[in-house]
């Protein structure tokens, strides 16, 4: 990631949409060269924040400031949006070429037609759409479509390109060969992105950042190892996919270790809180590990529980196994581990964690 200053700040932002606030936002800053995703749940006010940002929907209340200068008039908007570029899930092309598709934004301004076209075909072979230039756009699959609209905000060298939901219509093949595109031109362009997905795959993707919305509020904003593993609340934590969110009491603190009481139970973390505390645990369903072995024998992990299965379910790529543990802790193994170790529901197994694998969370947050 960039560090060299911010480039776009909002501060004090509220937002209605249809006469009812949906973003309300004390403050907002993207770097330059930064590329940051929005994600949270439909609804949350990701495209409202991108819209906002883009200067394409009106503040109700507060200000955007670019480069240092607020946006403060129409002439400073149009200034703006001239060096924006907006890539939408629906890529709305003009009825023409693919190659005059992308060369429009330069056509706008003003840029004569041989060095349009040459900046056309240059950016339509590193989206690798190069054969297509005299398709007519009417034309194209969906996610050439989405490769020409992406090549034609590229065109304009854009000092911000955003991008909303700009994969979810394309199937996983298509989706993916053009996430590695995109990922590799906006690193060799060193361009400043902020898109909003439903995505956290893409997200981590493509991101030097995530903010998560929640409400029309950023829930949480930093590196997608912040937000993915020490998420600042209940709702950030399991958006984000800690599965298992568990209410304890602090027993004992030192040294940077704690004891949490769950129930009956007792589970090791690491972390700095005082005896007495109300806390949240929240553990990755793909860091608890199920054996049907004894775990004191066979883990070194500090946290080993007997647990009966209560539930086993296809989850993507993974099977998710529910555990009852005197707390429910959930696990995701693979088809093969599920294969080998041939859990069944009912069966009580062993599960083990880490104590650096419990992400605590004062219970107030
Ligand atoms: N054109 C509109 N008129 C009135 N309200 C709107 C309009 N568009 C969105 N909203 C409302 O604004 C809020 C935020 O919507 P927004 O589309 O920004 O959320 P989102 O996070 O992008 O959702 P999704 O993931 O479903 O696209 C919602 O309450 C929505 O109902």
């Amino acid at each position: 990631m960039k560090t060299a200053g911010p480039l776009l700040q909002g501060r004090n932002l509220l937002v209605k949409r249809g006469g009812i606030p949906v973003l309300d936002i004390s403050d907002f800053t993207i770097m330059k060269g930064e590329v940051l995703s929005l994600i949270g749940p439909n609804g949350s006010g990701k495209s409202t924040l991108l819209l906002t940002l883009s200067s394409l929907l009106k503040l109700y209340r507060g200000k955007l400031i670019f480069n240092g200068s607020e946006i403060d008039s129409r002439r400073s908007e149009l200034d703006y949006r001239r060096q924006i570029a907006v890539v939408f899930q629906d890529p709305l092309l003009f009825d023409t070429t693919v190659l005059e598709n992308v060369a429009s934004g330069l056509k706008i301004r003003g840029m004569e037609k041989k060095d349009r076209t040459r900046i056309a075909e240059e950016c339509l072979e590193r989206l690798g759409i190069a054969h297509l230039a005299k398709r007519s756009a009417c034309k194209v699959s969906g996610g050439e479509a989405q490769r020409t609209s992406i090549a034609r905000a590229f065109a304009t060298s854009p000092t911000i390109l955003f991008l909303d939901e700009p994969f979810s219509a394309l199937d996983p093949p298509t989706r993916e060969g053009i996430i590695s595109d995109l990922s590799r031109l906006l690193r060799e362009t060193e361009t400043t992105a902020i898109m909003a997905t439903h995505d956290q795959m893409e997200a981590l993707r493509l991101s030097d950042r995530i903010a998560v919305i929640q409400q029309g509020k950023i829930a949480q904003m930093g590196s997608a190892e912040e937000v993915m593993n020490h998420p600042v609340n209940e709702f950030v934590a399991a958006f984000v996919g800690m599965d298992t969110l568990l209410t304890g009491s602090v027993l004992e603190s030192q040294n940077g270790r704690i004891m949490i009481a769950v129930g009956n139970q007792k589970i090791e973390a690491v972390g700095n809180f005082p005896v007495g505390e109300q806390v949240l645990c929240c553990i990755r369903p793909e860091n608890v590990t199920l054996s049907t072995d004894s775990p004191e024998e066979q883990s070194s992990a500090r946290n080993n529980f007997s647990g009966r299965i209560t539930r086993i379910a296809p989850h993507g790529l993974f099977y998710r196994v529910d555990l009852d543990c005197g707390f429910d802790l959930i696990s995701y193994i693979t088809r093969t581990s599920l294969d080998s170790l041939e859990f069944q529901e009912g069966q009580t197994v062993k599960a083990s964690f880490k104590a650096t694998a419990v992400h605590v969370i004062r219970k107030s947050a």
